[in-house]
């Protein structure tokens, strides 16, 4: 497949599998689209007052309940969705211990989880229970949210701030949809670099089968996987959301609630180029971490729903982008994009792709997207030209018989 975007993009997921993957995909038989990430999201509408248990869920939320903090624990699900399914137990229930809690809810969910997904998710929780009790962290200062030592000083601001002015100060947009701005201190990418050597180091040691971020890379790791899922997800609703909320509104922006992050690895040895995909996310943020390299340019296509993933690409559309370390580039999960070789040293990029379950929800209903897919804002573009003429022509008409 050619890398200049011309040929059919594919939808990127993550891979679901254990290892190895995957099955094929449309459009490249040598990739493999696998299931949908989950998230834990999908079952907060669990209407749980069906459970079947005596003490049944509240109707409506106890909005003065604070609720207990799962973060620490090893769930199955978000430990955000605990803290939210918390606030509809029965009054009894608010009184027992965050374990009878636990057990509580953790029962509710599972029973509206289906089967297969049940099993998978299982699964993964016992495959990162065992890299959590035997992967020893380089640096613990990574798996909690330290700002100053993540963050650039002008990025802070901007955030603080809180206005659209005030991040439109601090990003530079290329081209309608991609934003970039300086974001990552080079010590946290430092850091942050050598955490994933030495987690390799490991699991090439251990002989440990990692599962790689998605099916498009054979190299790289998932940082949710070894630990960094919670501080991630702080990343996620607190730099990232409050970004996306001004910039991709339409897209579910401000109801981000779900990340898959991870790392990709681009030279000589390790994955050379990306082809032309979109991603299983709304936004994407795409940090590159370093080190040093020459090529790797991502390379842009337009934005497109599934229906027009591979409708042809309009020249306004084209664009390209060189990395450099610690910038960030956000953008939305379905413009479309690929990444051209990396054709010396080493290229490695922090991804995190942020997902919303409401917008998610809201899709099923739709089959209009004109407000973020530009072939469907063509084609009603194209509607409104064509009902317009019929009316001039029918008005014509009118006029000729009336005379
Ligand atoms: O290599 C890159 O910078 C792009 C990675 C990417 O698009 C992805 O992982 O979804
Ligand atoms: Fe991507």
């Amino acid at each position: 497949m050619s890398n200049d975007g011309a040929s059919a993009p594919l939808d990127r997921q993550p891979d679901q599998t254990s290892p190895p993957p995957s099955q094929p995909a449309p459009g490249n038989a040598s990739d493999g689209a696998v299931l949908p990430h989950s998230n834990g999201n999908s079952t907060n509408d669990n209407g749980g007052q069906q459970n079947g248990f005596a003490n049944r869920l509240r109707l409506n939320p106890n909005a003065n309940h604070k609720p207990d903090n799962y973060e620490d624990l090893n769930l199955d699900f978000s430990p955000y969705l605990f803290s939210s399914l918390e606030r509809y137990l029965p009054p009894n229930l608010l009184l027992m211990s965050r374990d009878v809690k636990v057990t509580y809810m953790r029962d509710i969910l599972l029973r509206y989880s289906p089967e297969s997904e049940r099993i998978r998710l299982q699964k993964h929780r016992e495959y990162r229970q065992k890299i959590i009790s035997n992967y020893q962290r380089l640096h613990r200062e990574l798996y909690t949210m330290h700002v100053t030592t993540f963050f650039v000083p002008s990025f802070l601001k901007a955030i603080n701030e809180n206005t659209e002015q005030g991040l439109r100060n601090i990003m530079s947009e290329p081209t309608p949809g991609i934003f970039t701005f300086e974001m990552l201190q080079p010590r946290f990418c430092e850091m942050l670099l050598t955490e994933v050597e030495n987690f390799e180091k490991w699991v090439h040691e251990t002989k440990f089968r990692i599962m790689r971020p998605n099916t498009m890379n054979k190299y790289g790791a998932v940082l949710d996987d070894f630990g960094m899922e919670t501080m991630l997800d702080k990343f996620m609703e607190e730099y990232i959301r409050p970004i996306s909320k001004v910039f991709f509104p339409e897209v579910g922006g401000s109801t981000l609630d779900a990340h898959h992050g991870f790392v990709v690895e681009y030279g000589m040895d390790r994955d050379l180029d990306l082809g032309f995909h979109v991603d299983d996310s709304e936004v994407t943020l795409n940090v590159c971490l370093g080190k040093q390299f020459s090529g790797g340019e991502l390379f842009f296509r337009g934005v497109r729903c599934e229906k027009h993933v591979n409708t042809e690409t309009q020249s306004e559309e084209i664009f390209d982008y060189s990395h450099v370390p610690g910038r960030a580039v956000l953008h939305r999960g379905r413009h479309r994009h690929g990444a051209r070789a990396t054709t010396s040293g080493n290229r490695i990029n922090l991804l995190i792709w942020c997902r919303s379950s409401v917008f998610r929800e809201l899709r099923k209903y739709q089959k209009d997207f004109s407000s973020w897919c530009a072939e469907c804002q063509r084609e009603q573009k194209e509607r409104q030209h064509q009902s317009v003429s019929a009316a001039k022509l029918e008005l014509l008409r009118r006029g000729e018989t009336a005379t």
